[in-house]
Order: structure tokens, then sequence, then C-alpha cells
């Protein structure tokens, strides 16, 4: 039976929004950290509170410290031989270097996209995204393989680039779809947190702005930390900012950190104000 439509039916009031995602979102903490390599200390008693839901970004002019801090908290920095570092970094509370927790479950938690993208270049795109399973040893059934494949592709905003040539070799993509690739890979182990140095370093604009829209959207539920030297970058796609700087050979420190609106718009610190306004570095 159908009925006239009344008013209300033209007016509909907008449904109302999704329920929060935030309730597993992770908070990524870094006390006092330190850096060394060899004899040299290159970070200074860095703190900084990564805040669930938000992306933080990592702004400073070039060896001030940001791939170093951001390495630092997935474990990596601890791969070069000389580096050595002290403070804590701290997962929802639980210290990421504690002695009894193993390395492989923090880089599960905290995944890393580097400058370069990086994708097995002769592995099919389908088998590089399921690529990290094995290595941090996620189980996954076989049959449970393909929707993650989907979900992490589509989360990464290359579904529809790709879907019809998944056994396609990695390396045939161009540079902004395998860096969405990497994306989707490391999203596969559903990491908590997602570090991302430089991702659109590499990339050409339209490439670089799908990029800031996937991190826009991932942001509902990984938390993202990401250096970039593009401060338009930092502006568009961060809510939170914290500027290094290593003055006179100094180990560098931040100078500081905050709401990217008021770090961009009404900076406490000079030297900030110079630097997001392009005046040194
Ligand atoms: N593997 C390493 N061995 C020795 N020194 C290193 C190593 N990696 C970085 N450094 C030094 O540590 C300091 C900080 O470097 P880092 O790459 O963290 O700075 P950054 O702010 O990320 O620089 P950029 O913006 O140019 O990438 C620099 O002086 C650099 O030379």
């Amino acid at each position: 039976m159908s009925t006239a439509p009344t008013q209300e039916m033209y007016f509909q009031p907008p449904p109302p929004p999704p329920p929060p995602r935030h309730a597993s979102l992770a908070t990524l903490e870094a006390r006092a950290i330190s850096a060394w390599f060899g004899q040299r200390k290159v970070l200074d008693r860095v703190s900084l509170t990564m805040q669930p839901g938000r992306v933080t970004a990592l702004i400073g002019p070039s060896g001030c410290g940001k791939s170093t801090f951001l390495r630092i908290l997935n474990r990596m920095h601890e791969l070069v031989p000389s580096a050595q570092l002290a403070g804590e970094v701290l997962l929802d509370g639980v210290d990421i270097y504690d002695t009894g927790r193993r390395l492989t479950e923090a880089r599960r938690q905290i995944g890393m996209v580097f400058q370069k993208p990086n994708p097995f270049p002769t592995m099919s795109i389908y088998d590089n995204v399921v690529a990290g399973l094995k290595l941090t040893g996620t189980n996954v059934r076989k049959s449970e393989k393909d929707a993650l494949v989907e979900e992490c592709l589509i989360k990464a905003g290359l579904w529809r680039e790709v879907s019809d040539r998944l056994k396609s070799p990695g390396g045939a993509l161009s540079g902004g779809q395998q860096q969405r690739l990497c994306i989707a890979r490391s999203l596969a182990v559903r990491p908590r947190v997602l570090l991302m140095d430089e991702p659109c370093s590499a990339l050409d604009p339209t490439s670089t702005r799908v990029i800031e829209q996937t991190i826009a959207e991932l942001a509902h539920e990984v938390t993202i930390v990401i250096v970039t030297h593009n401060m338009q970058q930092a502006h568009r796609v961060s809510q939170q900012c914290a500027f290094f700087l290593a003055e006179h050979g100094t180990p560098g420190a931040i100078v500081e950190s905050g709401d990217t609106e008021q770090m961009f718009g009404a900076p406490r610190d000079q030297r900030t104000s110079d630097y997001v306004n392009g005046r040194f570095g």
C-alpha cells in the first residue's frame, strides 16, 4: 500500500553519526626518550603522548631526530648495532621495551610505512597484503584470507584499482599504488598504531592526496604518527603536532607540541613560528 509523501518524508533528519570506534584505539606515550648512535647523542629526553583517534605529525628540520624517534616507537632503533636509548615507550600503559615482551609483538601492534614504497616486487598483490602474517606469527585461516585482503585493500584505498588483478606482481603498480599496497600490508596484522616516515615524499601530488585521504579514514581505527617535511601536509592530515629541533649541534628535542591548529595559527615559541612559516629549515 502506498501512502502520499508527507513533509517528514522529504525532510528526513540526517542519520545519527556512527558510534565512536575509539574504544579499541591505542594511546602511545614516549617518556623521556634519549637516543645515541655510538657516542653521539641525537635525542634528549623527548616526551610525547600520541593520542588515540588522532593523527600526530612530527615536524622539524633535517637531522633533528624525527625518524630516530619514530623508529624507537616500534623498536627498530635497536637494529642499528651502535644504537642505544633511554626512556620508556608505553602502549596503553605497557612498556614495549619490557624484557618480558617479544619484539615481534611490539612490531605487530605498532606498524611502520616507510618513505620509499617497499612491496615485494615479484610477489602478487594478494600475497603482499598477507606477507606480514607469517612474519609476525599471526594465524589466519585460508578461508578468511580473501576477506582480509579485500578489507585491507579497501581501507588502504586501493581495492577498486586492483580487485581484478590480485595475482599481478606488486612491483607492477605505480608508486602511489605501491605505497597504498604497503599500507594494506601493514593493516593486515591489525596494528593498533601506524607509524609513517614521510610516506608521500616519493609520490606525485595526486597520489599524495589519495594517501592523505587514506590516512584521514584510517585514523578512526588506528593511532597514526607521521613524519613529514611538508608543512601543508602536516596541517592537512594531523590534529596534533610536535616540533623537533637540534640547535647548534645539540641533540634533538621537542620545542613545542600541541593541537595542530594552535601550532600553525598561534605557536607559543618563536622558533615554531619561524619553522611553520618557512622562515628556516
Ligand atoms: N644509522 C645511523 N648511524 C649513525 N647516525 C645516525 C644514523 N641514523 C641517523 N643518524 C644521525 O642521527 C641524527 C638524527 O637523524 P634522523 O634521521 O633521526 O633525523 P631526521 O630529523 O629524521 O632527519 P631527516 O628529516 O633528514 O630525515 C642525525 O644527525 C643523523 O646523522
